[in-house]
């Protein structure tokens, strides 16, 4: 049989087939993939899987190819082992104007590793009933004027007094895995919460049943959404990596400077200081928001420092 995993605990995997839930370890000897993952197997992942003579447990033989994947926070240069999550259709970075306020330096951050894998990704902004005073509305001006001529849609929520969910952000969500990140405190959890009424009653049954670890914050779990789709919830997990990228590569991940890339005078341009740099002519031109060049130069030297 088929099924999808939905939680995994380190050494059991919570797997859903059709309408059941059914708890599964890894064979024996499994075959690793090429991505040397210290975590063989991530929640999204589709598996073959068999039931033991038990029936009430199963194992796991096979995992179906994945149309993508997340990665845990690394450096370019080093080699990926954590997989996060898979077989997503896309990436919702929560953010807040206070109490923490996002800054867009993370928000590109986690664009960019969106980008890197391919995912598309959209901003929600929670907490919006706490929006007062010029400076908070400015900064949410901000974030429609930056990002979403980008591509990247921008949802304004209140998870706690439940507004624009019904709305606008389910249509978004429906019939679609998302995953849900955010720092701490952004409120992922209350936003789950609402979408998912039965969220905290099942991590409670899961956690009942099976091994210790299983409650740990640091494991990713999927929601199935009772409108259909579901919600990947990464408790713990802040920033995803990038995939490895050549320094004059980054810029591809840069939606408003992948379509001038090729026109710089040097084919290896790092958009820096080179001579005949069409993006700086861009940026100058004011083509390119300047916090977003700002977030291109921070990643770019960010990441030489941990070669
Ligand atoms: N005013 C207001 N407060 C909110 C809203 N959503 C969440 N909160 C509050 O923000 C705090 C953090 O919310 P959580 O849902 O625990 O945040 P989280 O992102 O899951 O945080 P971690 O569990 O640490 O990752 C709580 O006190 C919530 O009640 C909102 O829309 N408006
Ligand atoms: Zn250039």
């Amino acid at each position: 049989m088929i099924g999808r995993v939905i939680k995994s605990t380190g050494s059991w995997y919570i797997v859903q087939v059709a309408e059941q839930v059914i708890s599964a370890r890894l064979k024996g000897k499994f075959k690793q993939d090429e991505l040397k993952l210290t975590n063989p197997i991530a929640v999204g992942d589709w598996v073959k899987l068999e039931r033991e003579a038990n029936q009430e447990t199963a194992v796991i033989s096979e995992i179906l190819p994945r149309e993508n994947y997340v990665i845990r926070k690394s450096t370019r240069k080093q080699h990926f082992s954590h997989i996060i999550a898979s077989n997503l259709d896309q990436a919702i970075l929560v953010i807040t104007m206070k109490k923490p306020r996002t800054s867009l330096g993370f928000i590109d951050r986690f664009l960019v590793s969106a980008e890197s894998f391919r995912i598309p990704a959209l901003l929600v902004v929670n907490k919006m009933d706490q929006l007062e005073g010029e400076d908070e509305a400015e900064w949410l001006q901000d974030i429609h004027e930056i990002y979403e001529p980008l591509g990247y849609p921008v949802i304004e929520v209140s998870a706690l007094k439940e507004t624009g969910l019904k709305e606008k952000f389910l249509s978004l969500i429906q019939g679609k895995s998302s995953l849900i990140s955010g720092h701490s405190g952004v409120g992922k959890s209350t936003l789950l919460n609402a979408l998912v009424p039965e969220a905290r009653q099942e991590t409670k049954e899961i956690s009942g049943f099976s091994a210790k670890g299983v409650h740990t914050t640091t494991f990713a779990e999927l929601f199935t959404l009772p409108e259909g789709g579901d919600l990947i919830d990464t408790p713990g997990i802040k920033e995803f990596g990038i995939l490895d990228v050549e320094d004059n590569e980054l810029s591809h991940y840069f939606p408003e400077m992948r379509k001038y890339l090729g026109q710089c005078k040097y084919n290896n341009c790092t958009h820096i200081n080179e001579p005949g740099c069409v993006v700086l002519k861009k940026l100058e031109q004011g083509f390119i928001h300047p916090y977003r060049y700002q977030s291109y130069v921070n990643i770019l030297h960010e990441e030489d420092s941990h070669r």
